[in-house]
């Protein structure tokens, strides 16, 4: 009897499940459930509480109704009984991280404090807490923490640390109301289970936490500020759950919640770049992986624990058990895109686009991909929502460079494009300048799918292979993956996930291949890049952080005079 398991996927925007066929990895049903309240980064749910400068914020409701609608949704689609469904897998953002009561309750849903900004989850791309991660920085380098070497030199404002201690400087009386603070992967997984059970791969990337070592010290806490002496302890937990093993199983309210069975298996939960490792097939050292969405992550495995400067974190059986896994990232790729639809193309092309029946992206791309490399006279920095890897530096900006009055909308599309591929060419250096081995490329998320120009481009730049994912799903199959092995072999799923990615895991049967000419042109086009990413992002010309000190100022100005 065919058995399945289901996978759920949180993305920025929206959250799907996928119905897996165990064995084959075949996705037989899809559902995609945008989120009601969307990012918050203006206003909180009340349309009136005013968010500051680089808040984004998430509603926890709307990760409920993404259960309660996709997973009926698939069964029902692929006609398949609950009986026959193993195990269920979630994958999260992150950090993405929300304050909890003692109920489990989150903050945000309780009357007292769901008109409070602080008491709702923070998102990946909240990036108000960058001056708590440069304190952090400052002080962890001072002290010579040797951990900050495992996180490529510097703590991201997206972590959690940085953005648990901006609560307790700005809302004191969230951080004491909070019972815990939680990743939303975990919380998810919690209201499946009814148990709270942190992830290792969660806790190891994004909140300092080391298999050996635990977290930072307390006197490391202490330093940041005597209140966060005991955060451990307070807020956060020392029981850490590897990835890979049980949460726990449905409970009765839940299972009839998404329409499954109390008992099914429920995976400890991941995070959507990681989990999506697997489900391209990859459980050994030198394949990375490029995550390409709204951001994209690296992901690659190593035999060791090397010190890549710049990158976001290595932890061990982060990814795969056994292994070492590395992460960098991008924190800006399909959104600067999306930005530069939304702000800066004529409504002609719009219109010319709508006649050919394509959306904007296809209709730029298709124009941009008539242009020779080079040919535009462009290049721009990546920065369009701050630099994670190699400069983990949220004040970061964009730049645009070599405009004139015949500068097209679609040389800008291009060179946004190009600028992504030279990020992501600084990440792979990055790696192999420190002893990480790169030896393939792969590719999955839905820009690897959806825009083939882009990945010769990436192709052309980093002068490699790239491996397409055949999944259009591909962090759900992941936890699809997870799902099954928490079900184990005796349920009908595997005893661990290597077993379970040599046969669900699958790849298109199309490989991007470098063009040598072009690759030589994206040579002399990179090293003006490389020139640009030290001159800007290395403290030469501080451009970028001053007309962002002015631009809160002016900002803070002209709020107290619409309050006067
Ligand atoms: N054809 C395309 N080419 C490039 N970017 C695209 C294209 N279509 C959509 N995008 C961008 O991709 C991003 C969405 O990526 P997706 O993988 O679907 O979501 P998520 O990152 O939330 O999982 C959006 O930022 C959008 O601007
Ligand atoms: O940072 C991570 C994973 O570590 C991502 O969750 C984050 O970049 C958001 O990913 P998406 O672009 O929404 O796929």
């Amino acid at each position: 009897m065919t058995k399945y398991s289901i996978g759920v996927d949180y993305g920025t925007q929206s959250g799907r499940a996928v119905l897996v066929e165990i064995g084959t990895g075949k996705e037989i049903a899809t559902s995609v459930k945008p989120y009601t309240h969307g990012v918050m980064d203006e206003y909180l749910p009340d349309g009136v509480t005013k968010l500051e400068n680089d808040w984004a914020l998430q509603h926890p409701t709307d990760y409920i109704e993404v259960l309660e609608t996709t997973v009926p949704d698939v069964l029902k689609q692929a006609n398949v009984s609950a009986d026959d469904v193993i195990g269920i897998g979630i994958d999260f953002t992150a950090c993405t991280v929300l304050p909890i009561n003692k109920n489990g309750t989150p903050l945000c849903l309780t009357e007292q404090y769901m008109n409070h900004p602080h008491s709702y989850v923070k998102l990946w791309k909240h990036h108000a807490a960058q001056d708590e991660a440069n304190s952090l920085n400052e002080i962890a380098e001072t002290r010579g923490e040797a951990f900050l070497q495992r996180y490529g030199g510097k703590i991201s404002s997206e972590w959690l640390v940085p953005k648990l201690w901006q609560i307790l400087n700005e809302a004191p009386e969230i951080y004491d109301a909070a019972d815990q603070f939680v990743e939303a992967t975990d919380w998810v997984t919690y209201q499946l289970t009814g148990d709270l059970k942190r992830n290792s791969c969660t806790a190891g990337y994004k909140a300092i936490w080391h298999k050996q070592e635990g977290y930072p010290s307390k006197e490391f806490f202490k330093a940041l500020d005597p209140r966060l002496e005991n955060v451990v302890e307070e807020k956060l937990s020392t029981n850490i759950y590897p990835i890979g093993s049980k949460a726990g199983e449905l409970t009765e309210k839940a299972a009839k919640m998404i329409g499954l069975n109390p008992g099914t298996a429920v995976a400890i939960a991941n995070v959507d770049a990681h989990v999506a490792v697997p489900a391209v097939g990859i459980t050994e050292p030198g394949k990375l992986l490029m995550i390409m969405g709204t951001s994209t992550c690296h992901i690659l495995l190593g035999e060791k624990e090397e010190v890549v400067p710049g990158m976001c974190g290595v932890v061990e059986d982060g990814v795969i058990p056994g292994f070492m896994g590395y992460e960098a990232g991008q924190s800006c790729v399909g959104d600067h895109f999306e930005w530069f639809t939304e702000n800066c193309v004529p409504a002609s092309y719009y219109e010319e686009a709508q006649e050919k029946g394509m959306n904007i992206h296809q209709f730029l791309t298709e124009k941009a991909a008539q242009l020779e490399v080079g040919e535009s006279g462009l290049i721009s920095l990546d920065w369009w929502n701050g630099n994670r890897s190699t400069l983990v530096d949220a004040d970061l900006t964009g730049v645009l460079l070599g405009a004139t009055l015949l500068t097209k909308p679609e040389e800008i599309y291009r060179a946004l494009i190009e600028a992504t591929a030279y990020g992501t060419r600084t990440i792979v250096e990055a790696f192999r300048n420190s002893g990480v081995l790169i030896h393939e490329v792969y590719a999955c998320g839905g820009i690897a799918e959806k825009n083939g120009l882009m990945m010769q481009i990436y192709s052309d730049v980093l002068k490699m292979d790239i491996k397409i994912s055949a999944s259009s799903q591909t962090p759900a199959l992941g936890s699809a993956m997870f799902g099954a092995v928490a079900a184990g072999k005796e349920r009908g799923g595997y005893d661990d996930i290597k077993d379970a990615a040599n046969e669900m895991a699958r790849l298109k049967d199309y490989v991007y291949q470098p063009n040598h000419e072009n690759s030589q042109v994206y040579d002399q086009l990179f090293s003006e890049y490389a020139r640009l990413y030290d001159y800007f992002g290395r403290g030469e010309n501080n451009v970028m952080k001053n007309l962002k000190k002015i631009k809160h100022a002016q900002s803070n100005k002209a709020k107290e005079k619409i309050t006067q």
